[in-house]
C-alpha cells in the first residue's frame, strides 16, 4: 500500500523523507526513513543508487538517519539511502515471552519467521528485500526528475543485528548479485554460534539448526562461491562490550577460509571504540566510499 509522508525534514544538501504504509507481508503499519540526496534534486534524468541500512537491536528507522551522520556522504557521493525499521510493531504482534530486547519487537533478525506465533507478522526478510523496494519504487516513479534507482545498482550496510541482515541478504542473493556490495558495522557475524542468534533462530525458525543455514553467514560463505573480486568490508571496535560474546566477526573470517571469499572479507578492528552510534558515525565515511566505488559512483 502506498506511503504517506509523515514528515519531510532539510538535512544537508537533500532531504529526509519520513514514510509509513500498511505492509502486506508484515500485516502493519510499518516506518521507514530515505534520504534523497542534493543530486535527487538539482541533476536531471539521472538514476540514483540506493544504499539500504538496516540498524541493531532495540533500534527504529530513527537512530541511523539521526547519529549515523550518513547523509553527508550521500550528498558527497550521489546515493540515496533506505533506513528501514526493524521488526514489525504495534497492537497484536507478539514480542519476546521474557521481555527482553534481544528478541522480537525491535529484534526480527531481519527472518521469514516459520514459527508461531511469529509466523504472521515477522516476515521482514521479504518485506525487505521485495515489499519495500517494490513500494518505494513504485511511490517515488513519478514524484522528481531523477530516477531513483531501488533494485539494480543497490548497495546493503547494517549495524549489528543489522549488519547480520546485510551480510546474510548479500550472501543469500549472491548468485543473481541483487547487492552490488556489502558491509557491516559490528555484525553478528556467525549467529548460529551466538546466544542473541540462537535465540532469535530457535524462536523464528525452528529448533532445527539446518533450518538456520540458508540466513547465517556463516554457512553461507562457504556455500556462496566469489566470482569476481567482491570484498566486504567490516569495522569491529575493540571496546565493544558484545564484541566477544554475540559478534565475532572471526569466526566469519575463520569461516571463510579455504573458500572463495578467502582473504575477500576486510575485518577492521578498532581499538577502543564501543557499539554506539559513535562507533558507527566514525566509518561510515569508508563505508561510504566502499559503495560508491563498488556502485560505479566513483
Ligand atoms: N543500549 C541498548 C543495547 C542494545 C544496543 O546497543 N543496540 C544497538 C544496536 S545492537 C543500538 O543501535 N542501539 C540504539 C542506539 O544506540 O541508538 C539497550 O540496552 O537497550
Amino acid at each position: 500500500m502506498t506511503f504517506q509522508i509523515k514528515q519531510e525534514i532539510a538535512s544537508c544538501g537533500g532531504k529526509l523523507m519520513k514514510l509509513s504504509h500498511t505492509s502486506k507481508q508484515t500485516g502493519t503499519d510499518m516506518e521507514v526513513n530515505v534520504y534523497l540526496p542534493k543530486q535527487y534534486f538539482h541533476k536531471q534524468d539521472q538514476s540514483i543508487p540506493v544504499v539500504y541500512y538496516l540498524s541493531g537491536l532495540t533500534c527504529t528507522p530513527q537512530n541511523a538517519s539521526e547519529k549515523a551522520f550518513w547523509q553527508p556522504q550521500a550528498d558527497k557521493f550521489g546515493f540515496a539511502l533506505v533506513f528501514p525499521d526493524t521488526s514489525p510493531r504495534g497492537e497484536g504482534v507478539p514480542d519476546d515471552p521474557e521481555g527482553s530486547w534481544d528478541f522480537g519487537i525491535s529484534a526480527s533478525f531481519y527472518v521469514d519467521a516459520t514459527q508461531e506465533p511469529y509466523r504472521k507478522n515477522y516476515q521482514m526478510f521479504s518485506y525487505i528485500h521485495d515489499e519495500l523496494p517494490r513500494e518505494l519504487s513504485h511511490f517515488f516513479e513519478n514524484r522528481g526528475s531523477s530516477k531513483l534507482d531501488f533494485f539494480e545498482n543497490i548497495a546493503i550496510t547494517g549495524h549489528s543485528m543489522g549488519g547480520f541482515g546485510a551480510l546474510s541478504a548479500y550472501l543469500k542473493f549472491y548468485a543473481e548479485r541483487k547487492y552490488k556490495s556489502c558491509s557491516a558495522f559490528a555484525p553478528v557475524s556467525f549467529p548460529s554460534k551466538v546466544q542473541w542468534g540462537r535465540k532469535a533462530f530457535g524462536g523464528y525458525l525452528g529448533q532445527e539448526e539446518e533450518g538456520w543455514k540458508s540466513y547465517d553467514p556463516g554457512h553461507l560463505i562457504k556455500t556462496t562461491t566469489n566470482i569476481g573480486d567482491d570484498r566486504i568490508l567490516i569495522h569491529q571496535g575493540t571496546g565493544d562490550p558484545f564484541y566477544k560474546e554475540q559478534l565475532k566477526p572471526e569466526l566469519l573470517l575463520e569461516a571463510s577460509k579455504g573458500t572463495s571469499w578467502d582473504g575477500k572479507i576486510s575485518l577492521n578492528l578498532v581499538e577502543g571504540f564501543d557499539h554506539s552510534y559513535f562507533f558507527v558515525s566514525t566509518f561510515v565515511p569508508e563505508h561510504a566510499k566502499f559503495h560508491a566505488k563498488n556502485l560505479g559512483l566513483i
